[in-house]
């Protein structure tokens, strides 16, 4: 897999002109870096403008154009997440898009974070479509606040993910807090994570970037910095077996113990 993360600003409600960005971001990481998977950061369609979600939340026709930029790019497109309405409800969704323009897969965020009040605006999902399939692999994704969870990536390892991707949306003062869980998450679980972040700043925030790779001995093979960029590098997944033969921690669990 050679997987790039495109770091990059959100304008706050602002759709029209963040789709205009992640087209021209995504053709430009296969274009330059020879990329087959491309990853996006959390609501890149709207930002945290959640007051003016029922004007500017996707109503179907994002996932739809998408799906034609991973098809068009021959990539697989891990599209961030979007803030859209389906029926009644807001969500704040997450879809993969394969080469052929098909959905691998859809995961709508469970854990809502209140310090940005989604929770009053989103309806949370379920975990379905958090663990997908990867040829004969799994993978896992979540959303932003998700990464707090340590039981959420715990049990997406346990049933197989030997990659993580993790889109967020995460703010100063809490660069240590990403930096340091995404690693954390990374040795515990002995698995790869890919963890995108916007940067930028909205009305209440300024977002601290710091994309990365971690590997599933804890090595960070790519960190960006706080500006836009796009950050590439080679995963190998065999080297997730290589650490779990290594050092035997799922073998080794003692769930009657905890
Ligand atoms: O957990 C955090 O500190 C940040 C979470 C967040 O910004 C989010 O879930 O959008």
């Amino acid at each position: 897999m050679r997987i790039s993360l495109i770091q990059m600003d959100v304008s706050f409600g602002d759709p029209i002109r963040n789709w205009q960005r992640v087209e021209q971001r995504v053709s430009q990481a296969v274009a330059q870096e020879g990329s087959n998977w491309v990853v996006l950061p959390e609501l890149w369609n709207t930002g945290y403008d959640l007051t003016r979600f029922e004007k500017i939340a996707d109503r179907g026709e994002l996932p739809e154009k998408l799906a034609m930029l991973a098809k068009q790019h021959q990539i697989y497109l891990v599209a961030g997440s979007i803030g859209e309405k389906e029926g009644e409800q807001f969500y704040n969704s997450s879809y993969i898009f394969s080469p052929e323009g098909r959905i691998v897969t859809r995961y709508r965020k469970v854990h809502l974070f209140r310090l940005m009040e989604e929770e009053k605006v989103l309806t949370a999902g379920k975990r379905d479509g958090a663990l997908f399939p990867l040829g004969d692999d799994w993978g896992g994704l979540m959303i932003c606040y998700d990464l707090r969870f340590p039981e959420f990536t715990r049990s997406l390892a346990i049933q197989g993910a030997k990659i993580l991707f993790v889109v967020a949306e995460w703010p100063h003062p809490r660069l240590n807090h990403w930096r340091l869980l995404n690693q954390a998450r990374a040795i515990e679980n002995q698995m790869v994570i890919v963890a995108v972040n916007r940067v930028g700043t909205d009305p209440n925030n300024q977002f601290c970037g710091h994309s990365m790779v971690i590997d599933p001995w804890g090595e960070i093979l790519v960190e960006g910095d706080e500006q836009e960029g796009i950050y590439t590098t080679d995963v190998d997944l065999s080297q997730v077996t290589t650490v779990r033969k290594k050092i035997p921690v799922f073998e080794d669990r003692m769930p009657d113990c905890y």
